[in-house]
């Protein structure tokens, strides 16, 4: 088997570094674990290591610095001896809560009062903004807790207890924030979907979790067209008929009118559902275990039913906490916009900025609207300080020779994060030579839905290069392992030199790892959704590789999606980086490895689309050939390149390869719910029975 190389792998282009790394709470974590256990760490490097290879003492002092409001005192860290697969509990012996956490921070509580630096009454906790920046609207900590007492108020009166299921399908809106944190105070579960899914889509969802409440906004507002959603409502009620748990239905007001919802059945207005409150907005908290459930997020489920992943309450706080102060620097002062839907595991990112005590814009629409420069003006309007975005966001800025530098004020930027897809290598360059101040740090992380945080972090001790995340999150023992290992139950893995590439693993236990699945009684999805390949060892499904000189992570793409012609494997994120430097000609391109049935070997299909007025030319293709050729090597280059006129992806615009490759190699699929554009798949059927390479087909 032969492998993309070391050689292969030149030393990137340096393109940041903290201008004061020592005032970082990373590097002041760094130094007190020095102090309390006797260490010399001095670089991200030494910190890393010590924290996967001491997790006990290292998790302390992370419980520690987050000052997570709880009671009880915990009687073990964890068992730092514990197979991974046995999800060993953490922190057992505390009790906490989500919004509490949230709304409140531990110094206040502590002081018994309410004006502590970060959380005051009067300040801004989230800004609510709609497509076009015209509809922005601030909300104080006050005004948050006391909607959000209301709401809890309400939803105890209408019987929901710990453990109920509350769902939405909704914005991203104040409306959304509040149902989330009045359900987790209560104690239970809350599940939220965007309003762009088919009705499908969302029942795969909620007839597995079976909520109590569904709260539906009455309108949705994307790129400039208003949808009314009454018969969505309708068609969810009609849905969930035959769950007994189910009460019914809530339309939040997406504008300043309610809908009349009086001919859906089981649906009532917010304000209807808040009057079970009955004037009443005391915050109570049920506190729960540190592993008890607060949130079910669901795997993308390209081709078949969604996973409904179960995350601990403790799990996600405390890996949060992790990564927003120690990685990103968070705190008080952080502006944060997270652009991202409801159904996406970055609304998280929205959420959980007020678990520093910052403020959290909340984002409602296309970002492009009612122009391209809208979005970014508002960035620069509210003072952001911690923007994120997806690669998608950036490409098109840069199709359109938006400069956002050059846009609005950007002088309160200090981080831009994107993730979601592969960020290639031509968006970093861009991003610095053209884009943003150069005081921006990129950072282009990786984690995702299983374990609502990251492998591939930011962290401002080390420079940022071209491509790449820049390290390991703190606490995970990331591995890269030979992914030419089939693996099985038992088998055992093997991690691989830095250079090459493999499959992304975590070999220890991290405290955010999934509860449950919900519905999977035995465990057995979730043993094989993750542990089934190598023995002890969690496999995330990423195809990646560490750089040997610089030893950032490098994502290549999925594992599913890995290409592997006559045994060269390599990611598509590889190719995608060459054909990046077509455009803006080519606007994008799917790349998807081809075997049938009766296939001896792999062929690469390379699928671009081109822009509007570009033509599809045999001068293109060969060039497209000659560069891959060139900057990869010859095995890269793909057996047949073709035209699409669509390229699928998910709800959030991730470009979906796995059903393009099952589909080219001969199956007939069923595409799932969360595809934006299912009926894209549809012209990908006819290259099962191509057989020519692409010289004779043009
Ligand atoms: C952090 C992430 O990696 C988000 C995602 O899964 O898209």
């Amino acid at each position: 088997m032969v492998d993309s190389s070391q050689e292969i792998m030149p030393i990137p282009r340096k393109l940041w570094e903290h201008p004061s790394p020592k005032s970082t709470q990373m590097y002041q974590f760094m130094q007190s674990a020095n102090q309390r256990h006797d260490l010399n760490l001095q670089t991200f490097q030494d910190l890393h290591n010590w924290s996967v290879t001491d997790p006990v003492p290292f998790w302390a002092d992370v419980w520690s610095t987050a000052s997570l409001i709880h009671s009880g005192t915990y009687t073990t860290v964890v068992d730092p001896t514990a197979r991974i697969d046995s999800l060993p509990k953490w922190f057992q012996g505390v009790r906490l809560n989500f919004a509490e956490n949230i709304l409140f921070s531990r110094a206040e509580k502590d002081a018994g009062q309410r004006t502590t630096r970060g959380k005051e009454d009067a300040k801004v906790a989230v800004t609510q903004a709609r497509e076009g920046g015209f509809e922005v609207q601030d909300v104080t900590y006050g005004e948050l807790r006391r909607r959000v007492g209301a709401l809890a108020q309400a939803l105890k009166a209408r019987g929901v207890r710990k453990g109920d299921r509350v769902a939405i399908v909704a914005s991203n809106s104040v409306d959304t924030l509040a149902v989330f944190l009045a359900t987790t105070a209560l104690g239970g579960l809350f599940s939220s979907s965007s309003t762009d899914m088919g009705t499908k889509g969302v029942l795969d969802r909620l007839l597995q979790i079976r909520p109590k409440w569904v709260f539906v906004d009455d309108w949705a507002v994307y790129n400039g067209k208003t949808v009314e959603l009454r018969g969505k409502m309708k068609e969810i009620v009609e849905g969930l008929g035959g769950v007994s748990e189910f009460e019914g239905c809530v339309a939040q007001p997406r504008f300043k009118e309610p809908a009349d919802v009086s001919s859906v059945p089981r649906a009532m207005t917010l304000e209807k559902f808040l009057e079970a409150a009955e004037g009443r907005t005391e915050l109570e908290f049920e506190r729960v275990e540190f592993s008890d459930p607060f949130l079910v997020v669901y795997s993308s489920g390209t081709t078949g039913q969604p996973k409904c992943i179960v995350h601990s309450t403790g799990g996600v706080l405390i890996s949060s906490m992790k990564e927003g102060k120690l990685h990103r620097d968070l705190g008080p002062d952080t502006v944060q916009l997270q652009y991202t839907t409801t159904g996406w595991i970055m609304y998280m990112s929205a959420v959980l900025a007020l678990l520093y005590g910052g403020r959290s814009i909340l984002y409602d629409g296309s970002p492009f609207q009612p122009d391209l420069t809208s979005f970014i003006r508002l960035v620069g309007e509210q003072k952001v300080t911690n923007l994120g975005i997806s690669p998608r966001y950036l490409h098109e800025l840069q199709k359109h020779s938006v400069i956002p530098q050059r846009t609005t004020d950007l002088s309160s930027l200090r981080a831009v994060t994107s993730t979601g897809m592969v960020l290639p290598d031509a968006l970093f360059v861009w991003f610095y030579d053209v884009a943003f101040p150069p005081s921006v740090q990129l950072a282009n992380i990786s984690g995702g839905t299983d374990i609502a945080g990251l492998f591939g972090a930011e962290n401002p001790l080390q420079p940022l290069y071209v491509g790449g995340c820049m390290g390991p999150s703190l606490g995970v023992k990331v591995e890269v392992y030979d992914s030419t290992i089939e693996g099985g139950k038992g088998a055992q893995g093997r991690a691989v030199e830095d250079g090459v590439p493999g499959e992304l693993v975590a070999t220890r236990p991290f405290p955010n790892v999934p509860v449950f699945f919900w519905g999977d009684e035995s465990g057995e999805k979730y043993w094989n959704a993750y542990f089934a390949r190598f023995d002890n060892v969690w496999t995330h499904g990423d195809f990646v590789v560490r750089h040997p000189s610089t030893g950032q992570l490098v994502f290549l793409g999925r594992a599913d999606g890995v290409l592997n012609p006559s045994g060269v494997r390599f990611g598509s994120a590889e190719i995608y980086n060459v054909v990046e430097r077509f455009f803006p000609q080519v606007a994008d391109s799917i790349c998807v490895g081809r075997r049938r049935p009766q296939d001896a070997d792999e062929a690469v299909m390379l699928f671009l689309l081109m822009a509007e007025g570009e033509r599809f030319t045999k001068d293109l293709v060969s060039e497209v050939k000659r560069r891959i050729g060139k900057e990869l090597s010859p095995r890269h280059v793909p057996k047949f390149v073709f035209e699409t006129k669509e390229i699928p992806t998910t709800v959030n615009l991730k470009k979906v390869e796995l059903p393009v490759k099952q589909i080219v190699s001969g199956r007939i699929i069923k595409p799932s719910g969360t595809l934006l554009n299912p009926r894209s798949l549809q012209y990908y059927y006819q290259f099962a029975k191509v057989e020519e390479p692409v010289k004779s087909k043009l």
